[in-house]
């Protein structure tokens, strides 16, 4: 059988994690969040590692568990962290290792939207008012979509459900 590694990628809240288990339950393969296998790793929650250890160190170990993950697994869908395309040369080994990346773009108002109701767990934004979230989210995609942009395929989606984006996702492998 080929060997399928699909990566998703984009901002906070874009659905990466939703989506990511959508397309891997369909093609019956492995889902795989990096940010869920680097809790396991350092047995610790994302928030905690920023709080405890600071963002360099959660940066460090985000890139050496991403290279891990090409090394050690096959026919998987795994979801990027918001920040992981930003860093280093992540995108160039992501693009190195599979033929099907693909950018959740979706919106800075959805964005704003969905990032509200559940900032707590994510510690780039949980520091931010209500009303201080859409200037922050503006500032900051325009900043890391040039890395989004790397990724072999956009996927746009502001009023799909996750499984149809999912299924846009699937009809357009390589
Ligand atoms: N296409 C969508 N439409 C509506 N809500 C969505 C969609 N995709 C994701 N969500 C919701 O947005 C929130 C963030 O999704 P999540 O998958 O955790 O994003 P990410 O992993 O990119 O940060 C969740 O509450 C999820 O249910
Ligand atoms: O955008 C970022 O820098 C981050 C996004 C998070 O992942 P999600 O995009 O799944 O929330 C997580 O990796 C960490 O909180 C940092
Ligand atoms: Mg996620």
């Amino acid at each position: 059988m080929k060997d399928v590694k699909i990566v998703l990628l984009g901002y906070m809240g874009s659905g990466k994690t939703t989506i990511g288990k959508i397309v891997a339950n369909h093609l019956n393969i492995k889902f795989l969040d990096l940010d869920d296998y680097i809790e396991q790793q350092e047995n610790m929650p994302v928030g905690l590692i920023f709080e405890n250890r600071g963002e360099l160190y959660f940066r460090k170990k985000e890139r050496e568990y991403l290279s891990q993950i090409f090394l050690t697994e096959t026919n998987f869908v795994l979801s990027l962290g918001g920040g992981t395309p930003c860093f280093g040369d992540n995108m160039e080994l992501v693009n190195e290792k599979t033929v099907n990346s693909f950018y959740l773009n979706i919106g800075i108002n959805e964005l704003s939207e969905r990032l509200k109701l559940e900032k707590n767990h994510r510690p780039m934004i949980a520091h931010l008012k209500d009303d201080e979230m859409q200037e922050f989210i503006g500032k900051h995609l325009f900043e890391r979509s040039f890395f989004y942009n790397k990724a072999h395929q956009k996927v746009k989606g502001n009023k799909n459900t996750p499984t149809e984006i999912a299924e846009k996702i699937i009809n357009s492998l390589v």
